[in-house]
């Protein structure tokens, strides 16, 4: 029998321990604050802010969206960052990606504080993920929420063979790292190796995230692996698929994430614990 890993659930659990700590913080006054800074108007990002802002307000945190125009300069942005560097009633600050063509994407993403910085994409939290540090530091929210998924199966995780199919900064590199650091066997590929399929094959745990609908086919897929598919790929008919061929795959795999409601809402739900994990570290630090 398949497991369907059911991210909206998962994400509801989550969701339910993350507002249990907000009230416990609200218990002594504390409120954890949320800034989202979206430039431009890309209907896909717009849609994701307007979740994470709503999402927010639902726990109990603190959440201010800004808006800026597409012809926002690098100054202009970099100075709403500073800003909210500054805001002691922020504890989180998250740049929505991608930013229109002008800006550095990531000169942005190292201007926002180590230590408000939601998403673990600056370079001292990823410096602390690929060296495996010891203490608190967020992580970019979309591979951290496919560990607590990978952790929901109750499966040992340490000496498995995993393959990464992508190597992007958000969700590619970070995942191998996670799952280095659980002492798994990684290898990361991505679309432009002509055998990828012989690594695929190997993988106990697959995680594809290539932007490539319905890349992997049953044929590619290990009989019995666990297959969490990161694709958010729209079709001409503007049906959301993954990378993953699911009804094909499914019958294959012993575990498989859905595309929807497999990885996309675990991505917010962790973004509202790491929020939380930020204002309590905040305190632990004598701050808020
Ligand atoms: N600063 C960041 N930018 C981006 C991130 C990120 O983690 N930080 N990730 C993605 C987009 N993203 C969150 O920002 C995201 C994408 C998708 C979903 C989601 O819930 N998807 C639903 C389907 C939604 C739909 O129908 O369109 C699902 O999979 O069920 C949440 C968050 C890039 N940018």
């Amino acid at each position: 029998m398949t497991t369907i890993i059911d991210g909206k659930q998962l994400a509801r659990d989550l969701n339910a321990q993350t507002q249990a700590r907000v009230t416990r913080l609200a218990q002594r006054g504390v409120v954890p604050g949320l800034a989202v800074i979206i430039v431009g108007a890309d209907p896909a990002s717009s849609i994701y802010v307007r979740n994470k802002h709503r999402k927010a307000g639902q726990l109990g945190i603190h959440s201010v969206v800004r808006e800026l125009p597409a012809t926002t300069t690098q100054a202009e942005l970099l100075a709403v960052v500073a800003a909210y560097n500054a805001d002691p009633t922020v504890h989180g600050i998250l740049v929505q990606s991608p930013l229109p063509a002008q800006l550095d994407e990531r000169a942005i993403f190292n201007a926002i504080a180590p230590i408000k910085d939601v998403d673990g994409f600056h370079p001292v939290n990823t410096g602390k993920l690929f060296g495996n540090l010891p203490g608190h530091y967020p992580v970019s929210c979309t591979p951290q929420g496919i560990m607590t998924m990978l952790h929901s199966l109750h499966q040992p995780l340490a000496g498995k063979r995993a393959v990464v199919v992508g190597r992007s900064n958000i969700v590619g590199r970070p995942m191998a790292a996670l799952l280095l650091n659980a002492d798994l066997s990684v290898t990361v590929t991505h679309r432009h190796d002509p055998q990828i399929r012989d690594l695929t094959t190997l993988a106990d745990v697959l995680v594809v995230a290539t932007g490539v609908a319905h890349l992997i086919k049953a044929e590619d897929v290990k009989p019995g692996a666990i297959v969490i598919d990161v694709g958010m790929d729209r079709g001409a008919d503007g049906k959301l698929t993954g990378d993953v061929d699911f009804d094909a795959v499914k019958d294959v795999a012993g575990a498989i994430s859905p595309v929807p409601g497999g990885v996309g809402p675990m991505t917010i739900a962790t973004l509202m614990q790491q929020t939380v994990d930020l204002c309590e570290w905040s305190e632990q630090r004598g701050n808020n």
